[in-house]
């Protein structure tokens, strides 16, 4: 079994942190928290101090993906597995644990070069949640949600996941559909809880900046994720992919462009795993109804380098 409980944080660079704002609070209903940059955007889903972190910067880019272990013990052991695997691993000083909001932080960087954070001792923030809309997010056990992460490296990237960090297989969907000509490319599904995956990858070309494909949050309903459409919609964000209900997960979202050329999904209904029946599958569409990707602008991370 994995030492990773969930997905922990996600930190990002932006050069419009207004519009992220306008984004991620008026639009979906994130809550403002705080923290060590004075200019940063901190968002609060729960009573961590925060969970989704956007600071100013020349670039739009992912800066690092936070995945949170038990304990002390749990975060030496991904060490000396990250170490053994041949990748450099480096510890965080205290200061930089602390601006991170955890007690002890390692970061490398996967096969694709993006970077990744291990983290145990998250700092929890126990005012009030003051959301703007009055929603309520799923994460505690589950984690923050899940990130898609573009691979170009896809065997090695898929390898390091699974048998060095131990991220549990949760099924794939082909690219290009079943009868898709040989080799096949697949998006693949991973868990470390009972969210269905908390991070996939999808095979993509080289990029200049390593991205995202999205970020997914999860609200408490249904209504939620509907007013949060209809508000991203009318503060003029475009709509990635309409409302439609996932084959794997069980999840009704919708997708909605962020500033940096990614997206943010939001999501309500995830099924919960229950690892001792769970079997990975193949799912050959990606929805029972809805998520019509047709209006939807080309992703900065599916754009190849000039
Ligand atoms: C198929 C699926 C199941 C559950 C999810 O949370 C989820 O995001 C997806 C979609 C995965 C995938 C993607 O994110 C990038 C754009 C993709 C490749 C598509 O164009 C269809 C499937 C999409
Ligand atoms: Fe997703």
């Amino acid at each position: 079994m994995t030492e990773i409980r969930g997905l922990g944080y996600l930190r990002i660079q932006t050069q419009d942190v207004a519009r992220w704002r306008e984004l991620v609070v008026d639009g979906l209903g994130l809550a403002v928290g705080s923290g060590p940059e004075a200019d940063g955007l901190y968002l609060r889903l729960d009573e961590r101090r925060a969970r989704l972190i956007v600071l100013p910067g020349e670039t739009d880019k992912a800066l690092a993906v936070g995945w949170e272990v038990r304990d002390q013990f749990a975060l030496q052991r991904v060490r000396e597995a990250v170490e053994k695997a041949g990748v450099e691993v480096e510890v965080l000083s205290e200061v930089d644990a602390s601006y991170r909001d955890a007690e002890q932080v390692i970061a490398f960087d996967d096969p694709n070069g993006n970077r990744v954070e291990v983290f145990f001792g998250p700092v929890l923030d126990h005012s009030p949640l003051v959301t703007p809309h009055g929603g309520r997010f799923v994460t505690g056990d589950q984690g923050l949600g899940h990130v898609v992460l573009p691979v170009t490296r896809f065997d090695e990237a898929y390898t390091f996941y699974t048998e060095v960090l131990g991220f549990l297989p949760r099924g794939s969907i082909r690219l290009g559909g079943i009868d898709a000509p040989p080799p096949a490319r697949r998006v693949r599904f991973m868990g470390v809880n009972q969210r269905h995956h908390s991070l996939a990858l999808c095979p993509a070309p080289p990029v200049d900046e390593p991205g995202l494909v999205h970020l997914m949050m999860e609200a408490e309903t249904l209504d939620a994720v509907g007013q949060a459409l209809d508000r991203v919609a009318k503060l003029g964000f475009s709509i990635s992919s309409t409302l439609g209900r996932h084959t794997n997960d069980k999840m009704v979202s919708f997708y909605v462009r962020a500033p940096g050329g990614w997206d943010l999904e939001f999501g309500c209904e995830g099924m919960l795993v229950d690892e001792t029946f769970y079997t990975a599958e193949e799912i050959t569409a990606d929805s029972y109804w809805g998520h019509d990707w047709s209006d939807s602008e080309p992703l900065a991370a599916f754009t190849p380098k000039s």
